[in-house]
């Protein structure tokens, strides 16, 4: 399979930004992202420092506000009101997983939907779900990027999504939905699920689970999109589909690293500039 380039989108994606963002500039209007990270969990930490370079790169101020594990429920909520009532952070983000104690649902009930980078909060799962501008879930938002960047017409493809989480899969089929492919959506309890995968022209996988995708549930010339990020035990990062295993098949797939993760980082930026751009009235 021939490999998607990620790193080469993202690029790109992050250099339109960057112009943008400095015309906004000139309007005396400065693009800021504000994150919200709780705990010392390893693999959040080293998302955040992305997203702070992206913001870089992009001529977007950041942003991060590190709370101790020890943080209540109260006191992020609290914060979280400073920053949706602050007219200088355009997006606000609350970095996941958050600690057992601090209920994820109501924090990010707390998030203006004005601000709402993420796409997480009801208000814009909803906008999404009955065709509303929104902003959409970057990580999907980032896969729909990929998908168009291989040229192939996704419209009447029979698109299969593997996982239905909140974040991912579900919004992902509705994605998928808008761009006219016919979307199956398989989980934990899907019967036969090999037979379902391999009926798929488009694949997205995101279950988290390494290498659960294997050669022999690909469809030749199939375009392959591996959301999964699995540490291995060798330190490595793995993705959820055995992309070395379907080096012999016709199609495409995104690598991981490489892949979704750093497209998912330029959306984020997309959905920042956005954000400011329609606080000002110029969207
Ligand atoms: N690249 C990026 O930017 C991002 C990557 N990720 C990665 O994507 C992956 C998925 O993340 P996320 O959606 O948050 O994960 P969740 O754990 O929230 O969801 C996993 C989904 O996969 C399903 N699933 C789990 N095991 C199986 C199985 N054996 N067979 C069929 N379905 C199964 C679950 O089904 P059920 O609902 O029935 O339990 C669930 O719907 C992870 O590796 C994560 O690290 C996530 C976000 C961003
Ligand atoms: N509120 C919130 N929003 C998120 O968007 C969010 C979150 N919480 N919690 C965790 C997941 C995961 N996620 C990734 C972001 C970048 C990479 C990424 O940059 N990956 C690089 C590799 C990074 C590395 O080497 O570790 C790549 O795939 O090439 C991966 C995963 C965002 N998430």
């Amino acid at each position: 399979m021939e490999r998607i380039d990620g790193k080469a989108l993202a690029a790109k994606v992050k250099a339109q930004v960057a112009a943008e963002v400095e015309a906004l500039r000139g309007q005396g209007v400065v693009p800021k992202l504000t994150v919200i990270l709780v705990g010392e969990d390893p693999a959040s930490q080293v998302y955040v420092g992305g997203k702070a370079k992206d913001c870089a790169q992009c001529g977007i101020d950041s942003e991060v506000l590190r709370l101790p594990d020890s943080t209540t429920e109260a006191q992020l909520l609290a914060e979280i009101a400073v920053r949706n009532s602050d007219p200088t952070v355009s997006g606000l983000l609350v970095q996941l997983p958050l600690p057992r104690h601090i209920n994820e649902k109501k924090v990010i009930e707390a998030i203006s939907p004005e601000k709402d980078v993420d796409g997480f909060t009801p208000v814009n799962v909803g906008r999404l779900v009955i065709g509303e501008d929104c902003f959409l879930p970057c990580t999907p938002a980032g896969c729909i990027e990929l998908l168009k960047a291989t040229g192939e017409p996704l419209e009447g493809k029979r698109a299969v999504v593997l996982g239905r989480s909140n974040i991912v899969g579900k919004p992902m089929a509705l994605l998928l939905l808008r761009e006219n492919a016919t979307v199956t959506v398989c989980h934990s309890r899907t019967r036969d699920l090999p037979s379902v995968v391999r009926e798929a022209d488009i694949l997205v996988a995101a279950i988290g689970k390494k290498r659960f995708v294997t050669p022999d549930m690909v469809k030749e010339g199939a375009l392959v999109v591996d959301v999964g990020i699995n540490r291995g035990e060798d330190g490595k990062l793995y993705g959820d589909v055995d992309e070395p295993g379907l080096a012999d098949k016709a199609g495409r797939i995104t690598p991981v690293p490489g892949g979704v993760g750093l497209m998912t980082r330029a959306m984020l930026m997309v959905n920042t500039l956005k954000a400011a751009k329609r606080q000002h009235g110029l969207d």
